[in-house]
Formats: structure tokens, C-alpha cells, sequence
């Protein structure tokens, strides 16, 4: 993106430079320099520990850094106390390949417990808010259901309401459609499109889809061996001569045409 017309540069909602962490002798992060604009979508790639998580980890101030810098919205996360670090989790919307739903509460209390946890609205605006967040994501119907009597796919939803009910201005999403199917997979990425759309959020996503992740980029990052080898929108990326991305793209149409095959012939 040229800046040369004047305009200011993009704020940036997550800022990582030089981030090193090490668990014993395993180096999992090697410097890892990450720029993520607010209201844009990036999607972290790379081989299974690549260091990806860890990097999340320390976005939501989970660890900490053994050398070099991780901001959230100007604010460095390792200088955080604990109060500095509720108020920026408070921001963030946090969905996992768990859903971690409450199976004893329905959608609606599911949906309503961040508001109950956390801030003083009365029950006439929690009804108002849920209800609002709700229809985003199409669940008007079901407020009264139970999180064992939802498909994979409304579950999913439910946890992507409870994580937007604060108005994050961050959302991250680590691997969300793992072990799913393609249908629910669908509706999985259609929430991360409307967190962006309608919450106006930076989302930080990981996920092994490849073809999801070029659907929704804004720009695409991939870790190598603990660091960002990579960075760029998805043409740019796709055009990539980092001998990594070339393998790491060349595999996974290998990997899907396997799989076509597979289909095909079973
Ligand atoms: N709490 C921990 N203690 C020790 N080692 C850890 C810890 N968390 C991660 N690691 C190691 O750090 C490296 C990076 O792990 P990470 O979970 O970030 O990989 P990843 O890219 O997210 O992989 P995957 O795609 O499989 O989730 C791995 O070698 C992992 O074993």
C-alpha cells in the first residue's frame, strides 16, 4: 500500500517485533515481526509447530516474552499489570476449537454471561444486546436451546456471539474449523467475515485452510521455524519465492488433489 498520497499511515492493532520465546532448549519463536492494521483480517499459516499458538499466546498477553516487543493497540503487552491486562482481554474476542460453551446454560444465558460477568448492564439491555447479537448471526430461533441440541456449525456460532457480545476490537480465532465438515466450515468463515464487516474488528486467524485463509486475507503471514516468513495481501503471497511458502502451498495442492482423487474413486 503506497502512502505517498498523503494519507495517514493505517494504525496498527497488533504491533510484534523481534519476539523470541524459548521452552527449554526448543526455540519456538526466533524473532518474530508481525504488523496487523486495525480493521483488517490477517490469517497466520505455517507447518504444525511453526510457532503460531505461541505467537497468539503472547497477543493475549498469555506468555511472555523472553526478548522483543508485542503491542496491542500502541500498549505493550509485557509491561501490562493485571488490571491494564483484564481491560485489554476485555477487548478481545476469543474463539477457539473448543467452543468451551456452558452445557448447562442455553443460548441466551451462554450468550448473556460476559455482560452478567463484566458489566452492570440491567437485564432489559442484556435482553437488547443478546437479542441484537443473536440475529448477526442468525440464532434468533434457537435462544432457548441447549448447547447438546445444536449442530456443530450453530455451536460455533453461539461461541462467535458470546466472544462479539463485548464489541471486541480484536478478534482471534486459533484453527476454528478444525475437524469440522466443509458446510460448517462455511458457516464458520461467514461469522469471521461478519466480525469484520459489522464489528469493523481486527481478526488474527489461524487456520490450516488454505483456501479459507485466501478467501478472507486482508494480508497473509506464514511461520517458519518461529518466525514471519512471509507477509503481504493474497496476491503478492500467492506469488511468493520463499522457498517455504513455495512448499508450504506446493503442499497443500497436493494434498487436496489427493483427496479429490480419494473422493473420486471412493
Ligand atoms: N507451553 C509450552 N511448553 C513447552 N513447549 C511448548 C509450549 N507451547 C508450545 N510449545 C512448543 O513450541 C513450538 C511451537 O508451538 P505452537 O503451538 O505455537 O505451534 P503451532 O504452529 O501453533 O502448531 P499447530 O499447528 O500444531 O497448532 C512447538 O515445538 C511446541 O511443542
Amino acid at each position: 500500500m503506497s502512502n505517498t498520497g498523503g494519507s495517514a499511515p493505517a494504525k496498527l492493532a497488533i504491533e510484534v517485533k523481534g519476539l523470541h520465546k524459548s521452552f527449554g532448549d526448543n526455540e519456538a519463536l526466533r524473532g518474530v515481526d508481525l504488523e496487523v492494521p486495525e480493521g483488517t483480517t490477517c490469517v497466520l499459516m505455517g507447518v504444525s509447530g511453526s510457532g503460531k499458538s505461541v505467537l497468539m499466546k503472547h497477543i493475549m498477553g498469555l506468555l511472555k516474552p523472553d526478548r522483543g516487543s508485542v503491542r496491542v493497540n500502541g500498549e505493550e503487552v509485557a509491561r501490562m499489570d493485571e488490571a491494564a491486562l483484564n481491560q485489554m482481554r476485555r477487548q478481545q474476542g476469543i474463539l477457539f476449537q473448543a467452543n468451551a460453551l456452558f452445557d448447562s446454560l442455553n443460548v441466551y444465558d451462554n450468550v448473556a454471561f460476559p455482560l452478567r460477568e463484566r458489566t452492570r448492564m440491567s437485564e432489559g439491555e442484556i435482553r437488547q444486546t443478546v437479542d441484537k447479537t443473536l440475529a448477526m448471526v442468525g440464532l434468533s430461533h434457537a435462544t432457548t436451546r441447549f448447547p447438546g441440541e445444536l449442530s456443530g456449525g450453530m455451536q460455533k456460532r453461539v461461541g462467535f456471539a458470546r466472544a462479539a457480545i463485548l464489541q471486541p476490537k480484536i478478534l482471534l480465532y486459533d484453527d476454528p474449523t478444525a475437524g469440522l465438515d466443509p458446510l460448517t466450515t462455511a458457516s464458520v468463515n461467514e461469522i469471521i467475515f461478519t466480525g469484520k464487516q459489522q464489528l469493523g474488528a481486527t481478526s488474527l486467524v489461524i487456520t490450516p485452510d488454505v483456501a479459507t485463509a485466501f478467501g478472507m486475507a486482508d494480508h497473509l503471514a506464514l511461520m517458519h521455524e518461529g518466525r514471519v516468513v512471509e507477509y503481504g495481501p493474497p496476491d503478492s503471497f500467492r506469488e511468493s519465492q520463499h522457498p517455504a511458502v513455495k512448499a508450504f502451498l506446493h503442499n497443500w495442492l497436493r494434498r487436496r488433489s489427493q483427496k479429490g482423487r480419494a473422493a473420486a474413486t471412493g
